[in-house]
């Protein structure tokens, strides 16, 4: 019998169900939106019951598209990171909406921590740095905020977890209490060189210690599903935040290896090895994964606005019917024609950190349209992925050994083209682009046996589309110094 895995990829905006054959081949799939909440200016939050229901629900209509033949042996699950859920733990409801990674309601919370100097300690033990972004600050507030919520978390009564842990909790109808340590690396509690929960953190943050999660290995037991899957029983076997996940579904396994995912923002993480790197240039340290209790580690930046930007151009400015229209666009102009975007519609991310910064567009003319501003939109991505992998380079004291490309943007071959020429480096594009879901079936398929180790994963990773940079170096230079210039007008603006 072939085994099958059934990999949970729990996003932002929707679940994602998927079946993958041993080989890496999809079977079925299913995917479901649910609902955003915008209860007040910069706070975004979930209904964790609804993710539950949502993400239950395609688990089963992606095992019902099965053959009768097709035997499932067990689950993995990757998510959105950060966001934050603290639910009672007897009667398994969240006492809160779910507070969602780009919620900023914790701002001045943070501000007030990094005024009292708290931030450099923090940074060593966890890498990250003190930002609402992250989840610690959400679980203190819902903490501070839902009436009794302190008394009940001192009696035992609560539990706190990111999706990966709702899900497992659920899933296993409240046996499990788990996360794995990408997940944890998120927290800001979880110290990543011990890879515990660190005291000093946890006292720091008022966050009482019975409400987490044990942390466990990427690949390892968390429990057996039992609820949500019309009957069936499955292991879930292996788990890792998205981004995570998308370095294992893309082969990332060396010092050098870089993955970079083009969807609604871009992340990119770039694998260090088996120390923790600092960054002297804001990116995050984080753990890349962590097998047989061996961490390894990545430094991480984020593009807050990638095909969103294109979201932008077709829902705001109604320039393009489909995002799939620009690669047209960009390719019927000779050159950019000093046209530039920066696209800080929410504040710049890595290496910058500029939540104030608001968007713009340079060198317009009477003869620019909607081609000249689509390209820009593009071109904007591949800029500022240059600034990353600059900023990665300097901070790991290493050259990039590869860049492979994932994510819904990246279907545009003339940005994966772009993309080489911008950053003067091949980028690669797999057959399979659901690199994350497929991370999470191949941990999955690590902790039950079916793959003997990394290297078979290495083995199953085929590459579609090579892109070789081939702009000139005199063209690209100006490009970037094009690019700086513009940038600076934003920033300083
Ligand atoms: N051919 C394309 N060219 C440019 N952008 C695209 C293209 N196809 C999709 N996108 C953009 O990619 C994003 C969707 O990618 P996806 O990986 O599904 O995102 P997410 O997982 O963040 O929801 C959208 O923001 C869309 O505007
Ligand atoms: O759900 P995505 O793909 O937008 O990813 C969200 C990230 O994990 C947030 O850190």
């Amino acid at each position: 019998m072939t085994p099958n895995i059934l990999a949970i990829d729990q996003g932002t905006t929707s679940s994602r169900a998927m079946v993958f054959s041993a080989s890496g081949e999809v079977k079925s799939r299913a995917q479901k939106e649910f609902d955003q909440h915008f209860p007040a200016d910069g706070w975004v939050e979930h209904d964790a019951m609804q993710i539950w229901q949502v993400t239950s629900q395609v688990c089963r209509d992606a095992l019902a598209q099965l053959a009768g033949g097709d035997a499932v042996a067990g689950i993995g699950i990757t998510n959105q990171r950060e966001t934050t859920v603290v639910w009672n733990r007897t009667s398994g409801e969240p006492i809160y909406p779910a507070i969602v990674w780009q919620d900023r309601r914790t701002a001045e919370t943070c501000k007030a921590m990094q005024s009292a100097g708290k931030e450099p300690d923090i940074t060593d033990r966890t890498g990250l740095l003190l930002d609402p972004y992250f989840s610690a600050s959400k679980l203190a507030w819902i903490l501070d905020h839902v009436e009794g919520a302190r008394q009940q978390a001192s009696r035992g009564e609560l539990a706190f977890g990111t999706i990966d842990t709702w899900l497992i909790w659920k899933f296993t109808n409240g046996k499990v209490h788990a996360t794995d340590a990408t997940n944890a690396s998120r927290t800001l509690l979880f110290n990543i060189h011990t890879q515990q929960w660190d005291d000093t953190l946890l006292k720091l943050f008022n966050i009482p210690a019975s409400v987490l999660p044990e942390v466990k290995d990427c690949a390892a037991d968390f429990g057996m599903a039992t609820e949500g899957l019309a009957g069936r029983h499955l292991p879930i076997a292996g788990v890792a935040g998205d981004q995570h996940a998308a370095m294992i579904g893309q082969g990332c396994f060396s010092p050098g290896m870089i993955k970079s995912t083009y969807g609604t923002g871009c992340f990119a993480l770039m694998h260090t090895g088996n120390t923790a790197q600092p960054s002297s240039n804001r990116l995050l340290t984080t753990t890349a994964y962590r097998l047989a209790g061996v961490p390894q580690y990545a430094l991480e930046g984020s593009i807050f606005m990638a095909g969103a930007t294109v979201q932008w151009l077709r829902d705001k400015l109604g320039i393009i019917n489909n995002a799939s229209d620009t690669e047209a666009l960009a390719a019927s102009l000779p050159s950019n024609k000093g046209v530039y975007l920066v696209p800080a519609f929410t504040g710049l991310g890595a290496p910058h950190w500029q939540p104030d910064a608001r968007a713009s567009i340079c060198g317009l003319t009477r003869d620019s349209g909607r081609a000249e501003i689509a390209r820009a939109a593009l071109e904007a991505v591949c800029y500022q992925t240059y600034d990353l992998l600059q900023a990665m380079t300097e901070d790991a004291q290493m050259p990039i050994k590869t860049l492979r490309v994932d994510g819904g943007m990246i279907d545009n071959n003339w940005l994966l083209q772009a993309l080489a020429d911008i950053t003067g480096c091949s980028a690669e594009r797999p057959s399979i682009t659901e690199t994350t879901a497929q991370g999470a079936a191949f941990l999955a398929g690590l902790q039950l046996g079916i793959y003997q180790g990394l290297d078979d994963i290495t083995d199953r990773w085929q590459l579609e589309r090579l892109a070789v940079p081939k702009m000139s170096e005199a063209i690209r230079t100006t490009q970037l110094n094009e690019w700086r210039s513009a940038l600076n007008k934003t920033l300083q603006s």
